[in-house]
């Protein structure tokens, strides 16, 4: 027998289909594992029962053992919008619920440390983050979203009074956070093109972005700005979504625009950028999404717009 084969047959059975190669020279066995969407914690577990294993194989006297893909190539899409309360927490919220519906492996990070609102939305207001080691564990909202947030690193209703480094550093503990087997991290970043964007754009380089608008002229003059600075960044904006866009009474049935109507679509057009959708003004939204019930983990109608909206940015993904 080689001394591959031996190695492999001493291999324990439950790991063996995660070691990719092996290689054994003058008594040192070398192991490729693809440790893809294990912790830090299972990773070293299996490291250590795969030394144990194979350093009891006769002529082996070292073993090392390479944890490949311990951090997945993971997606980042940064939201973004031009100014505060246009929706934009509550888009990324229920984007994320509406892709992980859909099949996506999907995590948010709150980097809106002015309103951090992503534990309040995805059902986890009282939630403390934990920290393994250095690593900080994100929440596991019950719709089956992964997220940490600004808002879970101090205490609640505490204004935060950052300057540049500080936020700097904050992001990157909840951008490094155990993300385990997430393949897409959606951020919520603040309003406007302030520290923490540019941090986001030049430090963790999103592949795309998405930008939230109502349809107002003054808000549109404020999202094509964050357009032009995701832009410079050489981040390709993936495309606008219009929120608030026309308003059906709860009573009578009738239809209005309170803000307007269109005017994010036609923006985009003219900047010759994607429209990804338009999710109407609705109470039954704005109840649910501070019930931490996000209308998208539903089949009701509240739900559909972001359901679409999340097909059409998978599909620019893809
Ligand atoms: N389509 C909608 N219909 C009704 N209410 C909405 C809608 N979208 C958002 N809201 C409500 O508007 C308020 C602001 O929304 P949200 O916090 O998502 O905005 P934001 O742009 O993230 O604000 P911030 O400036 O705090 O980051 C919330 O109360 C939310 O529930």
């Amino acid at each position: 027998m080689s001394d591959e084969k031996a190695v492999r047959a001493a291999l324990p059975a439950e790991l063996a289909d995660m070691v990719k190669a092996i290689r054994v020279e003058h008594g040192r066995a070398t192991l490729v594992v693809d440790a893809a969407g294990l912790g830090r914690a299972a990773g070293a577990q299996v490291q250590g029962e795969l030394e144990a294993a194979v350093s009891a194989v006769e002529g082996v006297g070292e073993v090392r053992v390479a944890l490949m893909a311990d951090r997945p190539q993971r997606r980042i899409v940064a939201v973004g919008s031009g100014k505060g309360g246009v929706g934009k927490s509550t888009l990324t919220a229920n984007l994320a619920v509406a892709l992980a519906r859909a099949g996506h492996k999907v995590g948010v990070v709150d980097a809106d440390i002015y309103g951090p609102s992503q534990p309040t939305l995805l059902g986890g207001a009282d939630e403390k983050l934990r920290a393994e080691g250095k690593q900080l564990v994100p929440f596991d909202s019950p719709h089956g979203v992964k997220t940490v947030s600004m808002g879970q690193l101090v205490e609640r209703g505490k204004a935060i009074a950052w300057r540049g480094p500080m936020v700097g550093q904050a992001l990157a503990q909840l951008m490094d956070a155990d993300w385990g087997d997430t393949e897409l991290l959606l951020i919520d970043l603040p309003p406007g093109t302030g520290d923490v964007q540019l941090t986001m754009l030049q430090k963790f380089r999103p592949i795309g972005a998405v930008i939230v608008s109502t349809p107002q002229d003054l808000a549109l003059i404020d999202a094509t700005r964050a357009i032009d600075l995701f832009g410079q960044a050489g981040v390709p904006v993936l495309g606008v979504v219009e929120n608030m866009a026309g308003y059906v009474c709860p009573h009578c049935g009738e239809e209005s625009d309170p803000f307007g109507s269109g005017g994010a679509q036609a923006a985009a057009e003219r900047i010759g950028i994607p429209f990804l959708g338009r999710v109407p003004l609705s109470l039954e939204i704005r109840e649910a999404s501070d019930a931490g019930q996000p209308p998208a983990a539903s089949d009701g109608a509240a739900g559909k717009p972001f359901a679409a909206i999340a097909a059409q940015l998978a599909a620019a993904l893809a």
